[in-house]
């Protein structure tokens, strides 16, 4: 049932919760870990969007602390193979060309944590136990420590601790700066890889994205670069 008249929320400058969140995020878990990863299957679905509402119901939307985000972590914890992990930073409908075609590699989304948040807004108030479907605050606008970008700072965080083996990160050779120290692949991930665990970082700088057979040979080019066409850019 659609909530009660919506409480008296502070008014923040992004999009309110993602309608039908928590439903959302109950069936992503589902369709992950009994359809898309079904190793996954013995993981409790229903806890998990419990915990991942109580990350965030009744607490201040721009006091997000990484703490809040910890047993929802451990709950959805999955391993990723070494050799398997692909980042990525402003190419993210790229990066995914790939991994949908190269089901074996992991993005963040690949995985059932960033699985069930992908492209959602959630925020809670400290004066009300309800979920704020009106507005939620910005980092631009707002607050650095809202809850999505804490969410993500958090768990690009874990994803990048975890990465073992050769890492591969997709990056936008089209714009000026295909590595920004501000993004949180420059700020937040390499950060954050075990120099004991990961021996290599292979790059993929991707040029003219939007032209539409380079997909085509970035996968080709990346299934095997040394092939001549590859060493142009792509
Ligand atoms: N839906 C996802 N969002 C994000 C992921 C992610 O994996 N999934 N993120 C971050 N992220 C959010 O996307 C934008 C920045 O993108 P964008 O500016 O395009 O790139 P970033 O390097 O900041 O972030 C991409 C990098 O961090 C993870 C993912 O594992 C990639 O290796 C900003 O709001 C981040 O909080």
């Amino acid at each position: 049932m659609w909530p009660r008249s919506p409480p008296n929320h502070k008014e923040w400058q992004g999009s309110g919760t993602t309608a039908h969140f928590g439903d959302i995020v109950l069936g992503r878990c589902y369709t992950y870990t009994q359809i898309v990863r079904p190793e996954l299957r013995d993981k409790d679905c229903q806890k998990i969007q419990e915990v991942f509402l109580k990350s965030f119901l009744s607490k201040d939307p721009c006091d997000a602390t990484e703490q809040d985000y910890q047993p929802l972590i451990e709950l959805a914890n999955q391993t990723v193979p070494c050799n398997k992990t692909v980042f990525w930073s402003k190419t993210k409908e790229l990066a995914h060309q790939y991994t949908r075609v190269q089901q074996a590699l992991f993005t963040l989304e690949n995985t059932l944590l960033g699985y069930i948040a992908d492209d959602l807004s959630w925020c809670g108030d400290s004066g009300s136990s309800e979920i704020n479907y009106q507005s939620c605050p910005t980092r631009r606008d707002n607050c650095s420590s809202n809850p999505v970008s804490v969410f993500w700072n958090t768990v690009s965080k874990r994803f990048a601790e975890d990465a073992c083996g050769v890492v591969h990160v997709v990056l936008n050779g089209s714009l000026n700066e295909a590595f920004d120290r501000r993004s949180t692949f420059g700020r937040v991930e390499i950060h954050n890889l075990h120099p004991k665990k990961v021996h290599t970082l292979q790059a993929w700088v991707m040029h003219d994205i939007g032209g539409v057979r380079r997909p085509v040979r970035f996968l080709q080019c990346v299934k095997n670069p040394e092939h001549p066409s590859c060493t142009s850019g792509i």
